[in-house]
């Protein structure tokens, strides 16, 4: 937090035209024009210090930790590897561009996205997300009551025998078959849903990619 307070120091300072157009730069540009026209609806500093954390925690380290998970995962299950290869040699053949993916090659990799969901399954790289109960409720005849703190255990789901066969084996094809409902929670669900979710799979995909064909 000190080294972002830092930045906007320095940014405010030098005058923001001095530096690239990122996402603090539009923070703080977003910042110094509602204030003009709309007092009371500006981000104050506390709020884009704590809009540049979610994305360097939600967005960053999130994904840096699933490819991780996955370059371990494809090392140690050959079979897997060597489909997965076979796939991306043939997409890298008809796609028609040699050097850059675009976005319809990510959408012609169905072996990769299981390799990507089946990586997010076993490496539960968010394994519980936090909610605050707002009115007594009753789920599944449990009662909880207001103000309680109620965890969503993901990691439990994504390992239980009784939802995925085999649970500690990594196995994309699993993925063939039509999902159940509610049993991957990967990027979570509903309301708070990952807003970085499409982003995150397709830098694991490229990521696959690149890997795949470039490196023995
Ligand atoms: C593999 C990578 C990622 C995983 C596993 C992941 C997982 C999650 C999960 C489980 C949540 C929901 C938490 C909850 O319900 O309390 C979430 C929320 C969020 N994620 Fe991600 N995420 C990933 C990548 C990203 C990226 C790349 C970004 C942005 C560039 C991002 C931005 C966010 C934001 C802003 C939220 C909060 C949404 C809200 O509360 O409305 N995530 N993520």
């Amino acid at each position: 937090m000190e080294a972002v307070e830092k930045m906007i120091r320095e940014r405010r300072t030098r005058g923001l035209q001095a530096y690239p157009e990122d996402f603090l730069q539009h923070l703080l540009m977003e910042e110094d024009r509602k204030s003009c026209e709309d007092e009371g609806l500006s981000l104050s500093d506390e709020q884009i210090k704590d809009n540049i954390l979610t994305m360097i925690i939600a967005g960053q380290d999130t994904t840096a930790s699933a490819i991780t998970w996955m370059g371990k995962h494809l090392d140690e299950n050959q079979e897997v590897l060597d489909t997965l290869k076979a796939e991306q040699l043939s997409l890298a053949e008809r796609s028609s561009s040699k050097s850059f993916l675009k976005l319809e090659d990510l959408n012609d990799m169905p072996y990769a996205s299981k390799v990507v969901k089946e990586s997010l399954r076993m490496a539960s790289i968010v394994p519980w997300f936090p909610r605050l109960a707002l009115e007594d409720c009753e789920i599944h005849g449990y009662k909880i009551k207001k103000g309680w703190n109620v965890n969503i255990d993901a990691r439990s789901l994504h390992l239980d025998p009784t939802l995925y066969n085999d649970p500690d084996k990594f196995m994309p094809s699993r993925f063939s078959d039509e999902s159940k409902a509610n049993c991957f929670l990967a990027f979570g669900q509903g309301r708070r849903t990952c807003l970085g979710m499409n982003l995150a799979r397709a830098m694991m995909l490229v990521f696959l990619h690149r890997l795949v064909t470039t490196y023995r």
